[in-house]
Parts: structure tokens; C-alpha cells; sequence
């Protein structure tokens, strides 16, 4: 920590004299200022020398408990989830919770749950501790509906400031449906949100829900992958991709029509060019409005028109008809063509998906023609059940025309269907830059040559961040590099750009899924950039888009307050004050900036923080965080 403390807001914000006074040298592990505070009243003190985790960082992971088999016990009916059970038995088990670590750095004391685990450290150094929320009653998922689907939406959107990532824990049943919904429910989404579950309970001797819950929190811990995603047997998926196939296979899970995210392999391979990317400047919030009135409709040889009329009758809104092959129905059945054509009429919103696992619908056949003439529209390569829940999200949204709404429909709004992508492919050797450099090096092969582009691109990105060079940005996403990606301290062209204010760059980067989450080395943010080097522009568009402190540097910014209160700087103030900051916020010593201002006679300072204190109205109104996080 001490080589971290001088020209980040994080590390300006860390407490030295903590240390000095209580006379106890740091342990390696990177803990929160106000942790070290709580850990200096901690009986286990003592045992700090036992910590010995190399210099690591610490993120937080809400795992939301759903129900699902990964939670069941054998009752007199079969499998049913166990209430009150799993928190305790992840407790025992080492390769999920670190009690050791937990109790020297007094992590019970301090978050005040007792819900509260951590992982022993990642490869990648970093600690994950993670808090359980458990429902209550524990599902089947069998037995969840929409309703389930808003409550674990509004439970995330509750939580969101205060957790990098999230965990659904979820029967297998219909997570495949109820990660669909979440892709659409989430809005602008920034941050990870896993879904996984198990075959085997996490009680019994063999299971796979251990492998899946570790694996789902080192992800949503460690990586910005800001997708509704699930995660299942060494596999993270894309959420509104993915199909059960197999009834008792660990490998229960398929995404058809789109590789996997990441793998777990020796590492995690994360694949970075199929990650989906944001391209607003809005802030997160979750829709829980759905249509019931939807459903899903298999054809099958010899279906009579009368099931079909009986089907499409109010208070259906929306059908998603599963057809033969590349999108198929029988061109010879007017009685069935006209029931469909009935019913688009009437405002039925009738979307074609195939019943192929994988695929898409075309109109290469006559049979395929004739449904595009009822007014069917055609599905793509969606999932029978993302194209469900896109079909209650969008029919949902009545501020809409049903023309709007079928237009949405026909958009890829979270990567649940492929676009057409003919003609589109960027080609990596259109590069004369990386082409020149490939060849000085003699390589030739597509692979090696992504190689070097990757290698070298972040650098260069930022490189073009600093100066304010838009074209050249352009100019490197053209060659099909990820603006996303950080340089070797993990500072993005959004952290540079933030630094250096320059704000059409920064809404660029952002209208080309940059992330506002993204942490380099020191745990700073490009919010934590912006604010250090005052560039209020950059600030408040960055909180438009969702940009916020964490709690810990909420709390530490309590002293910097007081500090820039003491020597007079209403600027400085200002600044934090947009960026969401609480300027009722205690310094270390307990006293707040106001008091600090009056000691030191700063009266307009005192005014100032007395008006933004009593306006209601201000701009980043400041967020009250209490010792506990929302969900308590
Ligand atoms: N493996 C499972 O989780 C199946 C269980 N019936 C469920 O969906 O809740």
C-alpha cells in the first residue's frame, strides 16, 4: 500500500498515521483505510502478522440466492431447496470462504453481516468477498414467474453502487429464461451479472455447484464484463444464448449460436471481441414492467387451425412460433396462414424462431416466404426463450407504437440475436501499421497478428487519449482494436482521457462501450481521475453514465473534504460535491468539512457548504451510505 499513496485519489486518501499510531507495521494485504480503523479495535490484532496474502485488492460480489438444486436436499417429495443452509456450509469449506483471513481483518466487524464470505486470494491476486442475500422461500425454478424475474432486478439495481459484480444463484430448470429477461430488464448495464446453479447439490459428495459458484464470483469479481451472463461448467455465456440441453450432464448448458464469453481454463480466457459493449451514455436502471400476455408456440406436423386460433386469441399480444428448419411452416394450410395473418392483423406481434437448436431463420424456402407475408417477423438466431422475454420487455413498454415496438423487436438490443454482418467484418491486415510492424517481426498468420495488434493497441490508445486525438481512436478501432482494454497498469483511454479532460474524447470512448468501472492498478476509477484533476465537464457526464464512488472511497473522502475545507478551496469542494461525494462526510478525526471551515475561518467556505447542504435541487446530490449496504 505504501507505494500506492501519492497520486491517485484513492492513495491520496489512505491514512499513514493509522498505521504510525497504533504502532502496527502494514500487513501486505491492500485493506481499506476504514478497515485498518476498525482493525486497530479488533481483539485479533495480534494476529496480524499471519495475514499473508501478497499485495492483492479486494472486490465485493452480491450473490442473490434464488433457490435451484445447487441448494436442495433430499426431503420425503424429492429434491427441495434447504432455507437458512447454504451460508453456513460455504463456511466450512476453504476453497470458498477464508475464515482466517475473514477474522484477522475483522471482516464480520466491519461489514456488520454475518452473510459476509470471502475467497482465499485469486491468481490474479485479487480477495472476493461476497455477500449472500437468500430468499425466502427458496425456489424450484420451476416454480418462478416474472414476478421473481422484477425482484432480482430491483434487488440488483438496490445494490448496485455497492457491489463490482453480482451472482444469481438459480435452478437450471428455467435459467436460461430468466437470464434472458435479465438481459432486457438491465438497462445499461455496467457491471457483471452471473447466473449459475447446479446438477448436483453443493451438499453432496460430488457436485458441480461448487466448481460453478467459484467460478461465477472469480468472474463477476474480477472481470468488467457488463452483461447479463450465466456461467456452468467452466463456461460463461452470453445469458440470452443459452438453452438447456441436458437434463443431468454437468454440462447442462449451450449457447448455439454464439461462442462462450470466457472459458475456464488454466486461466480464464475472457473473449473480449464478443463481450457485448454499451454504446449509450445513460445511466444503469432495471425494467420490471413485462407482458404476461405472451407466449410460445411449437408448430408440428397435422396442427389444427383451431389450436392455433384458440392460442392467438386475447389477450395475446405477442407469439413466438418455433418452425421447421431455416424458419419454415406448410405453404399448403391457408387455414393455418390465415389464423396467423388474423392475428398480425389484429396487432398480434408474431416473431419466427426456429425449432433447430442451432441456426437462423432466412427466406430461402417458399415455406419460409409465406409466413413473412402473414406478417410474421423474423427471429434470426434468437433462443426461443430470449426471444420470449423480449417479447414481454418490449410489449411491456406502452409509451411505444405497436410499429415502434415491432421495430425494436427487428433491433440486436443486448446481443441476442447476430446481425447481419456481411460486408462488415473489419479486416485486421487493412492495418499499414500493424502490417509494417507484422512484417519487421516476419510473422504472417491471422492469430499472430492479433497477437500484436492486442499487444500493442492499448498502449497506443492511451497514447492517443492523452493528446486529445480523436482520428487516431477512430483510426485503431478501424483496425478492430478494443478501446476497452487497459494498458500494462491497467489504465483504459477513458482513465487517460479523464485525466486530461477532454470530453469529447471521453464521450467517445463511452459511446464505444468503454467502461465507467473500470479500476487500474490502484483501484481508481476515470471518475477518481476526473475529480483529482478537476475537470467538472468530464465529471458530470461520466455520472450521467453512471459513474459513482465506491463506499470505501466514499468514506475516505471524508478527510479530503476537510482538507480542502481548511486551505479554502470552494473549487475543490465543488467538484467532489458534483461527483456524488457526502460533504457531510467526517474526516478521520471525526470532525466534517463545515467544522473544519469554521475553525479556520473560512466563512464563504461555510456558506457554500451550508447552501449545498440545504439545496435539495443541487446537481450529484450527495448519497447517504450507512454502515450496511441497501439490502439489509
Ligand atoms: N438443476 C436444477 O437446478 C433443477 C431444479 N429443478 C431447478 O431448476 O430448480
Amino acid at each position: 500500500m505504501a507505494e500506492c499513496s501519492t497520486n491517485t485519489l484513492g492513495r491520496a486518501l489512505s491514512h499513514p498515521t493509522l498505521i504510525e499510531t497504533n504502532d502496527v507495521s502494514p500487513p501486505s494485504v491492500q485493506l481499506h483505510p476504514s478497515r485498518w480503523r476498525k482493525l486497530s479495535s479488533c481483539s485479533s490484532l495480534e494476529n496480524l502478522e499471519k495475514v499473508t496474502s501478497p499485495c492483492g485488492s479486494e472486490s465485493r460480489v452480491l450473490v442473490i440466492n434464488t433457490g435451484g438444486t445447487i441448494g436442495m436436499t433430499l426431503h420425503d417429495t424429492g429434491y427441495a431447496p434447504k432455507a437458512n443452509a447454504l451460508v453456513e456450509n460455504l463456511r466450512k469449506l476453504p476453497i470458498l470462504h477464508d475464515e482466517l483471513y475473514a477474522h484477522q481483518t475483522c471482516l464480520y466487524e466491519y461489514y456488520k453481516l454475518e452473510n459476509t464470505l470471502v475467497l482465499p486470494p485469486s491468481k490474479l491476486n485479487k480477495r472476493i468477498i461476497y455477500t449472500i442475500l437468500e430468499y425466502s422461500p427458496l425456489l424450484d425454478s420451476s416454480n418462478m414467474t416474472t414476478e421473481d424475474w422484477g425482484r432480482i432486478g430491483k434487488d440488483i439495481e438496490k445494490n448496485y453502487e455497492n457491489f463490482d459484480g453480482f451472482v444469481i444463484l438459480h435452478g437450471t430448470d428455467t435459467m436460461a429464461y430468466t437470464a434472458s429477461a435479465l438481459s432486457f430488464m438491465c438497462e445499461h448495464l455496467g457491471k457483471p451479472i452471473v447466473l449459475t446453479g447446479s446438477q448436483v447439490p453443493i451438499y453432496e459428495l460430488r457436485n458441480d455447484g461448487r466448481d460453478n459458484l467459484l467460478g461465477a464470483l472469480l468472474i463477476a469479481g474480477q472481470f468488467v464484463i457488463p452483461e447479463v451472463c450465466l456461467y456452468f461448467y467452466n463456461k460463461l455465456y452470453r445469458g440470452n444464448r443459452v438453452t438447456k440441453v441436458d437434463a443431468s450432464s454437468f454440462n447442462a448448458f449451450n449457447s448455439p449460436n454464439l461462442p462462450p464469453l470466457a472459458t475456464a481454463e488454466v486461466d480464464f480466457k475472457i473473449n473480449w471481441d464478443t463481450v457485448w459493449r454499451a454504446n449509450t451514455t445513460a445511466k444503469f436502471q432495471v425494467r420490471t414492467e413485462l407482458n404476461r400476455n405472451v407466449g410460445l408456440l411449437r408448430l408440428f406436423p397435422g396442427i389444427t387451425a383451431s389450436t392455433v386460433r384458440a392460442f392467438l386469441q386475447p389477450p395475446m399480444q405477442g407469439v413466438v412460433l418455433e418452425t421447421y428448419g431455416s424458419g419454415n411452416a406448410p405453404d399448403n394450410r391457408p387455414d393455418l396462414l390465415e389464423e396467423l395473418s388474423k392475428a398480425t392483423d389484429n396487432g398480434v406481434i408474431i416473431v419466427n424462431c426456429t425449432q433447430c437448436l442451432r441456426g437462423t431463420v432466412s427466406a430461402s424456402y417458399a415455406t419460409g416466404r409465406v409466413l413473412m407475408d402473414a406478417g410474421l417477423l423474423a427471429g434470426g438466431d434468437m433462443t426461443p426463450e430470449a426471444a420470449l422475454s423480449k417479447l414481454s420487455y418490449v410489449l411491456a413498454k406502452k409509451e411505444l407504437t405497436l410499429d415502434a415496438q415491432k421495430k425494436m423487436m427487428a433491433q440486436n438490443l443486448r446481443g441476442e440475436m447476430s446481425a447481419d454482418l456481411e460486408g462488415a467484418k473489419l479486416c485486421l491486415s487493412d492495418s499499414r501499421f500493424i502490417q509494417v510492424i507484422a512484417k519487421s517481426l516476419s510473422v504472417s498468420c491471422k492469430e499472430e497478428l492479433e497477437a500484436i495488434r492486442d499487444a500493442l493497441t492499448p498502449s497506443l490508445a492511451c497514447a492517443a487519449a492523452k493528446i486529445g486525438d480523436t482520428e487516431a481512436l477512430v483510426a485503431l478501432k478501424e483496425m478492430g482494436s478494443d478501446l476497452r482494454l487497459g494498458d500494462f497498469d491497467g489504465r483504459t483511454p477513458l482513465h487517460i482521457a479523464a485525466c486530461e479532460g477532454h470530453l469529447r474524447l471521453v464521450q467517445y470512448l463511452l459511446n464505444q462501450g468503454a467502461s465507467v468501472h473500470a479500476k487500474d492498478r490502484y483501484g481508481d476509477t476515470p471518475l477518481c481521475n476526473a475529480v483529482r484533476f478537476r475537470h467538472k465537464d468530464v465529471v458530470r457526464l461520466l455520472r450521467k453514465t453512471g459513474a459513482h464512488f465506491s463506499r470505501e472511497q466514499l468514506e475516505e473522502a471524508g478527510s479530503e473534504l476537510c482538507s480542502l475545507a481548511a486551505s479554502g478551496d470552494k473549487e475543490g469542494l465543488d467538484i467532489w460535491r458534483i461527483a456524488g461525494a457526502d460533504l457531510t462526510r467526517p474526516g478521520y478525526d471525526g470532525k466534517t468539512a463545515i467544522e473544519v471551515a469554521q475553525a479556520a475561518g473560512n466563512k464563504d467556505v461555510v456558506e457554500v457548504l451550508n447552501s449545498c447542504m440545504n439545496s435539495k435541487t443541487m446537481n450529484g446530490a450527495a448519497i447517504e451510505f450507512t454502515a450496511k449496504p441497501a439490502l439489509l
